[in-house]
């Protein structure tokens, strides 16, 4: 744990370019010499104050709010002084420089990315995942996510996370009095239903995975790679979902080389659609080199969307290509990956039929999308509750998947008979070091320095 003496830091808190109001934030071990300096003034605690920002020689640079918030009773848990100016670049830039040039004998620095949150959390302020919902927050790219992110930042994942632990503490203790008792250790475990602990576990467990599971989806998202071949309307297709004419649309086949994204939300789901170069043998080198980027997207897709021109399917020639294509596709792809077979232009092919598993489409009018996007949140895994799911990223999904294989494990070793409960004592144990890795109780401090490195400037 950090000492509250750490070296004190500073960082302009608000957003890059214009703002309305912009903030310089110090921290550390005290910014009493600060405030004198470019305040002039005592401020009380925790009390905005409206004042001049001086600069060394006594002029203003701008006149804004000052706030003092004393050690302990701080976002950072240190001393902190915040600076509320314009919101110019300019004016910030030359306030922070004056705040270093104050801070001089301090040892004042410009904070890292995430220092502050990462102070925060070393403080004790909040936890790992409480601080990994600030950065969601700040980068939740749909109204859903930023919901899930706040749940998460008020300890609602954290919670949850404790009371497997606490569950999990029970049964260890229980165990591990067992195995200072080895000639009554069975009955012991049977009486005191170690069984039923073990079952309710994991039961949470699993409601807290697949929670968790939907709050990654709700940060991440999934990437949505449309293939074809030339001229099957995978361009407008793009537009039809984003809404915008963001991709060049034209009867010529070969029209897209370059990788066209866009990401939209369904209920919340961030959904990250590729516009890609039609599929053929082609000699352009242009287009060949578009073609390379469509199949490089396409080995890194979670779902594909395969689109078919209703327009053409009486002619042979063209459905083969699209089996031979279909066939490559799933060659390139992990057998988890869904291919979603689409059949466009079906407004100039009223009487096409189109296979039972397949979606009847057109781009051009947009008929049938809506029931393409209930069909890519299916495929995505999302089951439509946001109200209770809170954010998470995929390496709290890895930690929980590793609980779940440690008690999986435990669960062998107890209906072993109890054969070995020192290896049922330790697979509790890993268990626990697995949770506590989420909230940060027990995470190396290479893996702290990741996730705050991540972070924006002055966060
Ligand atoms: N101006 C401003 N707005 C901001 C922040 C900030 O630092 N400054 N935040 C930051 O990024 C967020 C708010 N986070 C904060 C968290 C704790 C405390 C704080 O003073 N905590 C004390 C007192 C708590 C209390 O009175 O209940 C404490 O924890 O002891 C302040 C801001 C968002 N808005
Ligand atoms: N009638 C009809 N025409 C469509 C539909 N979707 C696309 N088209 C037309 O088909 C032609 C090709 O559309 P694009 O969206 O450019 O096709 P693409 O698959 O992106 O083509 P490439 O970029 O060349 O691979 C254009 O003239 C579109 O207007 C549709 O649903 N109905
Ligand atoms: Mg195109």
């Amino acid at each position: 744990m950090l000492p509250r003496t750490a070296d004190p830091i500073a960082a302009i808190a608000t957003a890059p370019g214009r703002g309305a109001v912009g903030i310089v934030r110090v921290s550390g071990r005290s910014v009493q010499a600060i405030v004198d300096a470019v305040c002039g003034r005592a401020l009380r605690p925790r009390e905005a104050t409206y004042l001049p920002f001086r600069a060394a020689d006594g002029s203003p640079i701008d006149q804004g709010l000052a706030i003092h918030f004393p050690a302990p009773h701080s976002y950072t848990g240190e001393d902190v002084l915040e600076l509320q100016a314009h919101g110019g670049p300019v004016v910030l830039q030359l306030l922070l420089a004056r705040c270093l040039e104050a801070g001089t004998a301090l040892g004042l620095r410009v904070a890292e990315p995430g220092e502050f949150t990462q102070r925060a959390f070393l403080n004790d302020k909040i936890d790992l995942a409480q601080a990994e919902a600030i950065a969601d927050l700040i980068d939740a790219s749909t109204e859903a996510a930023a919901r899930s992110a706040g749940r998460s930042l008020a300890g609602a994942f954290s919670r949850e996370i404790h009371q497997l632990r606490d569950a999990l503490i029970q049964l260890r203790m229980l165990v591990e009095a067992t195995l200072d008792f080895p000639e009554e250790e069975i009955d012991f475990l049977q009486k005191a239903d170690a069984q039923g602990q073990l079952d309710r576990l994991q039961a949470t467990l699993a409601g807290v995975l697949q929670r968790a599971r939907q709050g990654a989806l709700l940060r991440e998202g999934i990437k949505v790679v449309i293939a074809g071949q030339p001229n099957a309307g995978k361009s407008s297709l793009l537009n039809a979902l984003a809404g915008a004419e963001l991709a060049i649309v034209t009867p010529i086949p070969g029209t897209t080389r370059d990788v066209v994204s866009q990401t939209i939300q369904v209920e919340g789901v961030p959904l990250h659609v590729i516009d890609t170069a039609g599929l053929r043998d082609s000699d352009d080198p242009v287009e060949k080199i578009g073609i390379e980027r469509a199949w490089e997207q396409i080995r890194g897709a979670d779902a594909v969307l395969f689109l078919h021109d209703l327009t053409r399917s009486g002619d042979a020639a063209d459905g083969a290509a699209d089996a031979r294509l279909l066939a490559t596709l799933r060659e390139h792809l992990p057998a988890a990956v869904p291919v979603l077979q689409l059949w466009n232009k079906a407004d100039a092919a009223p009487a096409a039929a189109v296979p039972a598993e397949g979606l009847r489409l057109s781009a051009k009018l947009g008929d049938g999308l809506q029931a393409l996007r209930q069909r890519l949140l299916e495929v995505a895994g999302w089951q439509a509750a946001p109200e209770g799911v809170y954010i998470a990223r995929a390496r709290h999904l890895q930690a929980l998947r590793r609980v779940d294989g440690h008690l999986m494990e435990a669960a062998a070793h107890l209906a072993g008979g109890g054969q070995a409960l020192d290896l049922l004592a330790e697979e509790l144990r890993l268990a626990q070091n697995a949770l506590s890795e989420i909230t940060g109780e027990f995470t190396a401090d290479d893996l702290l320095g990741v996730i705050f490195s991540k972070f924006c400037i002055g966060k």
